[in-house]
């Protein structure tokens, strides 16, 4: 890709200061987004996916607060610090103010779609006001142009009779009707980039299908760019162009979706694919993945993954890698963050091999459902602790 991408984050840092002390949920992650692209941000529950979204629009709540790194959307820069006369980090006087985040980018350049469509919608209006309403807010457009804007995006996500639709309340809608309609409002302003936290995770998987093929049919049309949050493989495969799979508020593997799969670097990716359900293989041999995500309170020593990984060797409990490019596809990076890869040059391959077990579970054991959740099913269980 030679084109200047549209969104540029590099190195993002975004912590909570609780009082058990520092959560570090999104802990140096990079990554670009070109134009017209789906990139998805893969992870368990708790790697930092969500976290990482409401960053770039600058919407973490406190006690969380973006403590270092760069986010520039198209040349602008969102978030960026600098050193002041007495050695301190400060805010780059470039950074778009609170005004201008609100005015130009939220809803307009950058729009949101959440899991949920009714902590979006309210449920006392009707459907059709509300998209009435935000159109007319953030396009200056009269009310009756708005309104025929709303039921012209209603029939373009496809929901059926959308003049009739139009006044009915959220209630009367369906999941996917709903998460339809928080799309067309995502569209609405035409933004260039929508970011998606697993907004069809919550569906069945009929349902998900109908969207994600509405998403792609949409990507396509509008030109519009995504971020695509999910624990979900399947999700990615089916949707994505290009793929960072986080663990424990780290960018551990980046590829195009294809090399992702083939040409898999990480063994936490591997072990995330290898606890997918596929049709050519039978429930017994889906491999969970050992153990449970660690705290990002206290993450592990050297790689974040040791001790969880098949692959760990002793120079994995000192030695801790950032992303770095292993190959090329398709004009783009694959990077990942293993030292067993040759460009690391640490000595993986003379280190000794971890006794398998003595270092492979977590402290204070495991149960039956979070095996479960680290086969990838568990957004419900933390949403409780969620930034939105
Ligand atoms: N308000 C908060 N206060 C303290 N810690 C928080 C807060 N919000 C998130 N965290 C922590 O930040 C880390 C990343 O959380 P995040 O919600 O981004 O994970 P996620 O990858 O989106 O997971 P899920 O798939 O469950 O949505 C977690 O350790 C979480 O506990
Ligand atoms: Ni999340």
């Amino acid at each position: 890709m030679s084109s200047d991408p549209l969104l540029r984050v590099e190195n993002l840092k975004t912590q909570f200061f609780t009082e058990t002390g520092t959560v570090r949920a999104v802990d140096g992650i990079s990554f670009e987004v070109y134009e017209g692209e789906i990139v998805g941000l893969v992870g368990e529950s708790g790697a930092g996916k969500s976290v990482a979204s409401m960053s770039l629009l600058r919407l973490v709540e406190s006690p969380g607060e973006i403590v270092g790194g760069t986010i520039e959307y198209k040349g602008t820069t969102i978030f960026d610090l600098e050193e002041g006369p007495d050695g301190d980090l400060r805010k780059h006087p470039d950074m778009l103010s609170e005004a201008a985040m609100r005015e130009r980018i939220r809803g307009r350049e950058i729009a949101v779609i959440f899991q949920d469509p009714m902590e979006s919608l309210n449920p006392v209006f009707t459907v059709g006001g509300q998209l009435r309403e935000f159109i007319e807010l953030n396009r200056d457009l009269s009310s009756s142009t708005a309104k025929a804007e709303a039921i012209r995006m209603l029939r373009e996500v496809g929901i059926p009779d959308p003049e009739q639709r139009y006044e009915e309340y959220p209630h009367q809608f369906s999941g996917g009707m709903r998460q339809r309609v928080l799309i067309a409002m995502a569209l609405a302003c035409e933004p260039n980039l929508i970011i998606a936290d697993e907004p069809t995770t919550a569906l069945d998987v009929t349902v998900e299908g109908q969207i994600l093929d509405l998403v792609d049919d949409l990507q396509e049309r509008y030109d519009t760019s995504f971020i695509w949050v999910t624990h979900d493989m399947g999700v990615v495969a089916e949707i994505c162009d290009r793929v960072n799979v986080m663990y424990l508020g780290e960018i551990v593997e980046q590829a195009p979706v294809d090399e992702l799969f083939y040409e898999t670097n990480h063994p936490y990716t591997k072990a995330l694919l290898n606890s997918m359900p596929r049709p050519d293989r039978t429930v017994e041999e889906l491999t969970p993945i050992e153990g449970v995500m660690p705290e990002a309170i206290n993450p592990p020593s050297g790689c974040r993954f040791h001790p969880r990984c098949p692959d760990a060797r002793e120079v994995c409990t000192r030695v801790h890698p950032e992303a770095r490019e292993v190959d090329r596809a398709d004009g783009h990076p694959h990077r990942a963050a293993c030292v067993k890869h040759d460009v690391f040059d640490v000595g993986y391959d003379e280190s000794v091999p971890l006794e398998d077990g003595a270092d492979a579970k977590p402290s204070g054991g495991e149960t039956e459902a979070e095996r479960g959740s680290a086969a990838g099913g568990g957004h419900a269980s933390t949403d409780g602790g969620e930034s939105r």
